[in-house]
Order: C-alpha cells, then sequence, then structure tokens
C-alpha cells in the first residue's frame, strides 16, 4: 500500500509550478532603431508556469519533469539557430513579447490538463530584462 493522505487544500486555493530551461539563439529586431537591429545573440532563459489546485495520488499538480520534457523540446526548436530564418521568426520579429507567445502556443496543447493548465511564459532575454506572457 503506497497511498499516502492527503492534507486539506481550499477550493480557491492555487499551485503555481515553474520550471526554467535556456536556449542560445542570434537575432535582429526589423524596424528597430537602435543597436538590436544589428545581428546579436541572446542566451534566452524561459520560465514555464503551470497552474493548478488538485493534487494527485503522489500529491502533484503535474510532475516537474513532465514540463522540463516538453520545454526542452520546444526549447530545441530554437537553439543555435538564427531566429530571422526560420519560421515563423522568418516574418515575425523575434522579440522577446513574440517568442513568449510562440512559447505559450507550442506549449498549451502539451501541458493543458484537466486539473492544470499553462498559465505563463516568462523571457529573460538577459539579467536585466524579461518579459511575462499570460494568457
Ligand atoms: N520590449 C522589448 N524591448 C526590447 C527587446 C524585446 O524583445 N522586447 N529586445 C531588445 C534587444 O533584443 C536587445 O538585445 C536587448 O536589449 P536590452 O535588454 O536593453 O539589453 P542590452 O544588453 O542591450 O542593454 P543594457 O542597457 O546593457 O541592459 C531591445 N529591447
Ligand atoms: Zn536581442
Amino acid at each position: 500500500m503506497n497511498d499516502s493522505a492527503a492534507l486539506p487544500i481550499p477550493a480557491n486555493a492555487q499551485f503555481t509550478l515553474t520550471v526554467e530551461v535556456e536556449f542560445a539563439a542570434a537575432h535582429h529586431l526589423r524596424g528597430y532603431e537602435g543597436n538590436c537591429a544589428r545581428l546579436h545573440g541572446h542566451n534566452w532563459k524561459v520560465i514555464v508556469e503551470v497552474t493548478g489546485n488538485k493534487l494527485d495520488k503522489v500529491g502533484m499538480v503535474m510532475d516537474f519533469k513532465t514540463m522540463k520534457k516538453a520545454a526542452r523540446a520546444t526549447a530545441e526548436q530554437l537553439d543555435h539557430y538564427y531566429l530571422n530564418e526560420i519560421p515563423p521568426f522568418d516574418t515575425v520579429n523575434p522579440t522577446a513579447e513574440n517568442i513568449a507567445v510562440w512559447f505559450f502556443d507550442e506549449l498549451s496543447s502539451t501541458l493543458n490538463r484537466p486539473n492544470a493548465r499553462l498559465s505563463g511564459i516568462t523571457i529573460w532575454e538577459n539579467d536585466r530584462s524579461a518579459v511575462t506572457y499570460r494568457a
């Protein structure tokens, strides 16, 4: 018998889980006046956030490993690319905002569950600048 007891959780309580992955890539910003219009690179950090209020029998909203696996597979699609050359960033400007929307759209079908949903993506371009997208 491996079942464990559960603590009471109020109906309006929520758990927010986050995992972080990274990718390295080059880009330039189209239509931007400044040095970011020139080719340059970042080590982007991507924070993936899942929200839920029900725990499974193990006591988890979702296994961090499940989140990391999905996030890593998605980051892999951009890793070591020149973003302006690959879809959708060959036509959509590769800003942190657009990269956040892209991660959200890529990951939502994999991570959304009846009791948990992808709730936010944060993209850090460097140690000082980040954007968070919630939908
Ligand atoms: N809202 C946004 N602003 C900027 C973005 C973006 O994606 N969304 N991107 C850039 C450039 O990609 C730039 O490389 C990053 O600029 P910044 O964060 O200012 O970093 P720097 O190292 O160039 O600047 P410091 O002043 O040294 O921090 C620009 N803006
Ligand atoms: Zn940049």
